[in-house]
């Protein structure tokens, strides 16, 4: 089996979301594999933007209730259009905060120690932030993180095994924080299996889907999660700074967040300005202050796509393309000593790929040079990350002939092999 470019360029024209390309600022001299820390910018998110401004432009104040999407609905409007995203119920998502700010608020509204029940389980490769977001919520509640947050270790630096988790759950832990996929590694976790077990043990779930949603399909819903927060600015292509996600299960309806703010309040009584708060009986009500119209505008224009195309064909042209794009690897530079770190069954890994070699930073910094846009993610990771919205075949096929290039050419030697500030 030799993968040629004849069979890419024949890929590419049976691909059958390849307009949707033309809907997005490509930079044409350059291949773009970075989509999971950043999504490209589209020409509908930039008229969803736009069309926001002519708002304030034209309404002022009335932006608020009236304009083709007035403000005081937004954020809700938009948790309606991402719910099929993971499978949610229309009221169970709701668009505000960060994904660090929104793990806080969930962690202060579901983090209930009770008796001997008062550790939270992360893993040991989770995101900095939410790691940092946990420790401070326990030290909030008198806990030391040291005793109190139970980190899964990883048994070879990349991935997490399940089992692991497993065996970590008992009757001493309140909460079970993961990400869906790994950031570095790609892994993606089995999150309807790990849920139930949780709920065995009585343990809360609660998932960072940055690296997953819009890439892959979640049953959110159906498969009890109790909540789940994400990012729109990676997969979703909001922009950076886009405002972030989350998902609270309709089960937990009726509690009230742990940090209360008037945008959480019942729409109907916000304007009571009373100092007795009203909760939204939705997932609205994890809203804490004003929502950034701006920031969350260019989201509608994007989820547009999303809604045209679905998360099934995206899922699966993904998995081809990384799949490919995993095959080319072994075919072209099987003598440069890479590794690939993510998993390589479609069940156990996210959208990304995820290369281990000893010189990742530099030969980062040389992709750059000659127009490959990967990132590098410490120890020695490149993540190489095609996106079914508008990755060409050919583009996967450049990118190893050129990684090929570097390589025998040792054209990342005339760089250091240190991370960038912004890596
Ligand atoms: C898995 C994961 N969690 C958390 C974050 C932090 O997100 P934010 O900076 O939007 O709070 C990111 C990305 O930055 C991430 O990839
Ligand atoms: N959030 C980011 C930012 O503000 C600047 C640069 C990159 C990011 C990222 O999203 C990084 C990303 N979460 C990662 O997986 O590493």
């Amino acid at each position: 089996m030799n993968i040629t470019f004849e069979e890419m360029k024949q890929w590419d024209s049976k691909d059958e979301l390849k307009d949707f390309r033309k809907e997005f600022y490509i930079n044409e001299n350059s291949i773009y594999l970075d989509g999971n820390s950043l999504g490209l910018l589209s020409k509908r998110a930039e008229q969803a933007l736009l069309d926001m401004l002519e708002s304030w432009k034209n309404l002022g104040i009335d932006g608020w209730m009236k304009g083709k999407n007035p403000w005081f609905y937004f954020a809700e409007k938009l948790g309606e259009l991402s719910a099929p995203l993971v499978g949610a119920r229309k009221e169970e998502v709701i668009v505000t905060g960060s994904t660090t700010s929104n793990l806080h608020q969930l962690l202060a509204t579901f983090y209930e120690p009770n008796g001997r029940r008062t550790k939270i389980v992360a893993d040991a490769l989770n995101f900095p932030s939410d790691i940092y977001a946990i420790q401070s919520m326990l030290k909030l509640k008198g806990y030391d993180p040291s005793e109190h947050l139970v980190q899964v270790e990883s048994r070879d630096g990349r991935l997490i095994d399940e089992q692991d988790i497993l065996f970590s759950l008992n009757e001493e832990v309140a909460l079970l924080i993961l990400p869906t996929v790994l950031y570095r590694s790609g892994q993606l976790l089995d999150i309807q299996k790990i849920t139930q077990e949780a709920h065995k043990h009585g343990i809360l779930v609660g998932w960072d889907g940055c690296h997953s949603v819009g890439a892959i399909a979640h049953q959110f819903h159906d498969w009890e999660v109790d909540f789940a927060y994400w990012c729109n600015y990676k997969y979703l292509n909001a922009g950076p700074g886009g405002v972030g996600a989350l998902f609270v299960h309709e089960k937990h309806f009726g509690r009230t967040p742990g940090l209360t703010g008037w945008f959480g309040s019942k729409k109907e009584k916000q304007f009571d300005m009373e100092h007795h708060f009203t909760p939204a009986e939705t997932s609205g009500t994890y809203q804490i202050g004003t929502p950034h119209i701006f920031s969350m505008a260019p989201l509608l224009g994007s989820l547009g796509m999303f809604d045209e195309v679905g998360m099934e064909k995206i899922r699966k042209k993904s998995l081809h393309q990384t799949r490919i794009l995993m095959d080319l690897i072994e075919q072209e530079l099987s003598e440069y000593h890479f590794v690939i770190a993510n998993p390589t069954e479609d069940a156990r890994r996210g959208g990304h790929v995820s290369l281990e070699h000893p010189e990742a930073a530099r030969i980062c910094k040389s992709l750059k040079e000659y127009g490959v846009v990967p990132d590098f993610r410490k120890p020695s990771i490149i993540r190489l990350a095609p996106v079914a919205l508008y990755t060409t075949y050919e583009e996967i096929f450049q990118t190893i002939e050129i990684l090929k290039k570097i390589m025998k050419e040792k054209h990342y030697e005339k760089f250091s092999n240190e991370r960038e500030v912004v890596a």
